[in-house]
């Protein structure tokens, strides 16, 4: 990576030092980029110092100079603070390559506010934070071979990615990899509780559930074969798991999980419409006529 990240960029700036940005940096930093060359942009005191003790980086309280040697900024703060805070850093910024990881914030507006098209929008996930995440990506047209590239190399510090070639696919990998993690802490929490009524102790029960979470995940990453056969696998024929099968089935929770999903993706568009710019042909609609 050390090698590689020279002739790449000189300097990566964050604009927001939170719970992303961090995972990436340390990734970066895992990786052999020296924190001299990350610059973050970050106004929250406590978020600073956080970053000072887990990766040695002295955050910028607002935007300056020190971002004008970046040629990639990656905007890591919220969806609805993003319009703002490129209006803040945008001159520092806009000679250099952009990776936006806000949800549903589309490309057409981020690239309006950053005053450049070389925009790239990544959906990132919480297990990047141990070199484990997964991240999809989607690159606007004005994006070279070279820089996608480029965003690879920064992304790969942190897992997994996936090049989307629709930027509205940006949404849906939201609803599966993007809010994932959470979906798999709330069965871990359901199967913790379970464990617990059914007379286990809660750290027994957490330890059979994490450790049942991280084989059957790692071994449908390394199996060729599909879940519906790994599940078959499990399910013996009038046996415990065909019981609890069965009744997951009678309450429909496959349905009822999918349309959780469908309301994340639908969550992850609307953020778009609430803090993006009208999608263009809209914006000239004429007023509806009394
Ligand atoms: N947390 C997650 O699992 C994921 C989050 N995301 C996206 O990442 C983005 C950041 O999320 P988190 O890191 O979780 O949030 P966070 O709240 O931990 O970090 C955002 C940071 O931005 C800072 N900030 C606010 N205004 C700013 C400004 N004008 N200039 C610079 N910094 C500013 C805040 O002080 C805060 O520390 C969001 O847009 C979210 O949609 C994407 C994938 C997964
Ligand atoms: O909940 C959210 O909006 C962000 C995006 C994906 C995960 N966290």
């Amino acid at each position: 990576m050390a090698a590689s990240t020279e002739s790449s960029f000189d300097t990566i700036a964050f604009i927001g030092g939170g719970n992303m940005a961090s995972a990436i940096i340390g990734g970066l930093i895992r990786q052999g980029m020296p924190a001299a060359r990350i610059a973050v942009a970050e106004p929250w005191d406590e978020a600073r110092a956080a970053l000072l003790q887990a990766h040695g980086i002295t955050a910028l309280a607002e935007p300056g100079a020190a971002l004008e040697r970046a040629r990639l900024v990656v905007w890591a703060v919220k969806p609805q603070m993003l319009r703002q805070a490129a209006a803040a850093a945008g001159s520092f910024t806009r000679h250099a390559m952009h990776l936006s990881v806000a949800a549903g914030v589309r490309s057409d507006s981020i690239a309006e506010w950053v005053g450049s098209q070389r925009v790239v929008r990544a959906m990132p996930n919480t297990p990047a934070l141990i070199g484990r995440g997964m991240t999809a990506l989607f690159a606007r047209a004005a994006i070279t071979a070279a820089e996608r590239a480029d965003v690879e190399q920064v992304i790969a510090t942190t897992g997994e990615y996936l090049w989307m070639d629709d930027e509205a696919q940006l949404d849906a990998a939201t609803a599966l990899s993007g809010s994932g993690p959470a979906y798999v802490y709330f069965f871990l929490q359901a199967m913790t509780q379970a464990g617990s009524d059914m007379g286990l102790t809660r750290d027994q029960a957490h330890q059979l559930a994490v450790a049942t979470f991280a084989g059957a995940a790692e071994l449908a990453h390394r199996s060729a074969e599909p879940p519906e056969l790994l599940r078959r696998r499990v399910t013996s024929k009038g046996g415990t798991t065909h019981a609890a099968i069965t009744s997951m089935q009678h309450s429909r929770i496959d349905w009822h999980f999918m349309r959780a999903l469908h309301a994340a993706r639908d969550r992850a568009r609307a953020l778009g419409d609430e803090f993006g710019n009208a999608p263009s042909g809209l914006a000239e609609l004429p007023a509806a006529r009394s």
